[in-house]
């Protein structure tokens, strides 16, 4: 039961954001909050937190629940899953991809079965949580192949894998991310309906778009520093083309003379990913100082 004890006064004026309350979101969205300096205090098991330094109050909230709420303009801003919202089937404004809980939504049958395409499925049972994607795309499926009766959908709300060992469905629709649970139960994927990620959201028609922008400047602001690495080294002019192939930067590099002329000393943004492979090539071309930083925040 969850316990919402604060005085509806205290909410008025303040941006209302819905945060993931568990799963596979909340981490990362604590991170994501701290890394924006949106601070704040929970009183334990409450569901609104007022922040401590900043007119937003955080309402905590079951992903699957926040595109309604954000749509309905109940909620200013949240962070969800590009699944939740296509579920709910709501209007909002996805403002940030947030770069963490990626997977894909997919078509799952048993490993034993004979079933290599969806068209197999028609007509026969699925078990979800995502009904309403499921019925969308079987519908379409029925009618184009006219089963004697529709496919039938049905919701589950966890644990969707144990249905076909359970015989209770011939294939399920469900997330995928490394796979482990799809082959610990026996499925394999044979359709892949959507691919997701988490977002930012906001309401359409907000009153507060001014400091929903500077909300989601900050929040771009950590995602591009948890991406890139600053980089920094020497190098001889003769080079500096060839180096600055190597590192062209998100608009262009920094370049600052030294005491010897015939060097050049520069300052670029890296992808982080990247950033083991741009030193060795850098370090080919005959750059020395290489120095890779990492990055609390920046604007871009
Ligand atoms: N295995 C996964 N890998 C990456 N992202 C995932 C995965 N499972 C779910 N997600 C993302 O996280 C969102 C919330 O899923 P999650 O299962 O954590 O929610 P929940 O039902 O609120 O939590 P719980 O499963 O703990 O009850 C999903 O809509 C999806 O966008
Ligand atoms: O491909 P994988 O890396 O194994 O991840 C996929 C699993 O993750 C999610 O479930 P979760 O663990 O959140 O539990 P749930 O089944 O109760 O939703 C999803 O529903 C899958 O079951």
């Amino acid at each position: 039961m969850s316990n919402i004890n604060i005085d509806v006064k205290e909410l008025e004026g303040k941006l209302l954001f819905a945060i993931p309350k568990k799963g596979r979101l909340y981490q990362k969205c604590q991170q994501l909050l701290e890394g924006a300096n949106i601070q704040y205090y929970r009183k334990n098991r409450l569901d609104i937190a007022l922040s401590t330094n900043l007119p937003i109050a955080l309402v905590f909230l079951p992903a699957a629940d926040i595109p309604k709420f954000v749509a309905d303009g109940k909620i200013d801003l949240g962070i969800t899953g590009q699944d939740m919202i296509a579920e709910s089937n709501v209007n909002v404004h996805q403002l940030v991809e947030l770069g963490f809980g990626k997977c894909d939504l997919c078509i799952q049958v048993p490993v034993a079965s004979n079933i290599t395409d969806p068209k197999q499925l028609v007509g026969k049972r699925i078990v979800t949580t995502f009904t309403h994607l499921s019925k969308k795309f079987f519908g379409k499926l029925d009618e184009e192949l006219k089963p004697e009766k529709p496919t039938d959908i049905n919701y589950i709300s966890g644990s969707v894998e144990v249905s076909c060992t359970m015989g209770l469905a011939d294939g399920i629709v469900d997330l995928v991310e490394s796979g482990e649970t799809m082959r610990a139960a026996g499925l394999t994927r044979i359709y892949n309906i959507m691919s997701t990620q988490a977002v930012l959201i906001s309401n359409p028609h907000t009153s507060q778009q001014e400091f929903i922008d500077k909300i989601k400047g900050r929040i771009q602001g950590v995602i591009a520093a948890s991406k890139y690495v600053y980089c920094s080294y020497n190098i001889k002019r003769a080079n500096l083309a060839k180096a600055i192939k190597i590192t062209p930067g998100r608009k262009n590099p920094t370049v600052s003379p030294l005491e010897d002329d015939e060097w050049a000393s520069i300052s670029v943004m890296v992808e982080k990913k990247d950033s083991a492979e741009v030193m060795d090539k850098l370090e080919a071309i005959g750059a020395t100082d290489i120095i890779i930083f990492n990055i609390d925040n920046c604007r871009t």
